[in-house]
Formats: structure tokens, sequence, C-alpha cells
């Protein structure tokens, strides 16, 4: 597969690695304004966009016009999410975003989704999430952090929504952290006077990251319309 990577710092590189050891090329590496670069979609096969929030909806938009699939894992853009959507069906290109690609953190979704479902009726327990990432990390809260946060909402009608920090009774409160190489760390927890429950997920590296958008790059190559990371690992969940 050839690969355009939109964003050379942490992840790219980390991507790359992993892509050529995968038997993939990366034939176009991107850390300026995608205007900068001649995009050739017979050229790239799929683009994977790990950028910066402020530069990811044209990144992304920009690849479906020139008929390149992307893979994008930039987290803290998602106001923009629907309308890259729109584009990409209105380009008949194809898509997938994921605030994590890890294996681990994906099995994670599942396991914050099945306790959220089992604690709603128990109003004893207030629940909170904590994310620790590494001190270069642009947004707070986490992408990760806000797609648990929208789990627990989505099965816990008294829940409205999230807060960085103090929230009200009807918000759960999400606690950012920053701290010196620290690839992700997420927590979360029910806690009543009586006990504590947490579930936690400890990222050891960005390997996992990486691993996963190239997986998720390998399924939608050749694919059009709009995936998720759990298409991408629908086989594994479904055993
Ligand atoms: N979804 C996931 O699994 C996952 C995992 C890790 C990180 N992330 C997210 O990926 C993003 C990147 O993380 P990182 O640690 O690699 O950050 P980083 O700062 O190391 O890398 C981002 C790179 O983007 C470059 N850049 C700046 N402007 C650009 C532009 N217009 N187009 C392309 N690149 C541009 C910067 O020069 C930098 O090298 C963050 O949003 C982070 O939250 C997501
Ligand atoms: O290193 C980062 O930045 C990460 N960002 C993603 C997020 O915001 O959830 C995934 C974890 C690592």
């Amino acid at each position: 597969m050839k690969i355009a990577l939109l964003g050379y710092g942490r992840m790219g590189k980390t991507i790359e690695e992993i892509a050529e050891q995968r038997g993939h090329e990366v034939v176009l590496k991107v850390s300026d304004d995608i205007d900068n670069h001649e995009l050739d979609g017979s050229k790239i096969d799929v683009a994977i966009d790990f950028s910066i929030p402020k530069a990811a909806f044209k990144n992304i938009t920009t690849c479906f016009k020139h008929n390149i699939p992307v893979v994008s894992g930039t987290t803290g853009w998602l106001d923009n999410y629907e309308k890259a959507r729109k584009i990409c069906k209105e380009e008949d290109s194809a898509f997938i975003y994921a605030s994590n690609f890890s294996l681990g953190v994906n099995v994670f979704f599942e396991l914050n989704k099945k306790l959220a479902g089992m604690m709603q009726g128990l109003e004893d327990y207030k629940v909170d999430i904590e994310e620790i990432h590494h001190t270069q990390k642009l947004d707070a809260p986490s992408g990760t952090a806000i797609t648990l946060a929208q789990q627990i909402i989505e099965e816990n009608s008294k829940l409205k929504g999230w807060q960085l920090d103090d929230a009200d009774e009807d918000e759960i409160p999400i606690y950012a952290k920053r701290e010196e190489n620290v690839p992700g760390t997420h927590t979360v927890t029910y806690d009543s006077p009586i006990d504590s429950i947490e579930i936690k997920h400890t990222a050891k590296s960005r390997q996992g990251f990486a691993l996963g958008a190239v997986v998720a790059a390998e399924y939608l190559k050749g694919k059009q319309g709009i995936f998720t990371m759990k298409d991408v690992l629908s086989e594994l969940f479904n055993n």
C-alpha cells in the first residue's frame, strides 16, 4: 500500500516504522500546509493524518477532494467532524476517524460501555474520568477521555454532558493531567461512600496506536464510505 503521512511527529514516525515493517511504502510526508504539496490520488492509496487540531479538517477534506481515503487519529477537531463526513460522502471517498486506534483501548471502550450500563441505576456512585498524557499534548481533555464520557452518557439518561475538572451533578468531570513521557493512561472511576470501582488502561508506548492506525488503513483501502474502528475490529468483537 502507498501511504501519505499527514503529520510526521511522534505518531507519524511510529506509523512509518510499522507501515514499512508490514511491507507498505510511505510516498509522502506532510508537516506543513497541505496546499504546499501535490496530491496525486493515483499514487497514494491511503492518507494517515496524525497532525494538529487546527490542521486536521483541511488535511482530511483536501484528501477527499483528491480521491484519497483518510485514516485520521488527530484529536481536538471534532466540532468539524460532521462537515468532514458530509464532504467524504459528496466526494465518494472513504474515512475512518478514531480518538484511539489501539486494540487495548478499543477493548477498554467495550468494557466502559458495559460497566456504564450496569451502573446507571446505582445512584450512590458518582463517575469521573482521569487522563494522563505527555507534556507536549496540545489538547485537553484527550479525545479518548471524551469518547469514554460520551459512551457513559449514552448509557445513563441522568448524565447530560462532561466538563474539564469541576462538573455539575448531571455532568461527568474529566481530570486531565500532564506528566513527562506518559503515552496515555485513562481511568474511569465510580465512587460511593461504601466503595469504589475503577477500570484503567495504560499505554506503554505509541506502538499500539500506530499499529491500529495502519491496520485501519489496510481495511480502508479500496472501500467507499465512513467506518469506525469497531468495523475494523468487528471479527474480534463478534467472537
Ligand atoms: N487516535 C489515536 O490513536 C492517537 C494516538 C496518539 C496521538 N493521537 C493524536 O494525534 C495527533 C498527533 O500526535 P503526535 O504526538 O504525533 O503530535 P506531534 O506534535 O508529535 O506531531 C504532529 C505533527 O504535525 C505537524 N504539523 C503541523 N502542522 C501541520 C499541518 N498543517 N499538516 C500536517 N502536519 C502538520 C507538526 O509539525 C508535528 O510534527 C494529536 O492530535 C494526538 O492527540 C491520536
Ligand atoms: O499522545 C496523544 O496526544 C494521544 N492522543 C489521543 C487522545 O487525545 O486520546 C490518544 C492517546 C494519545
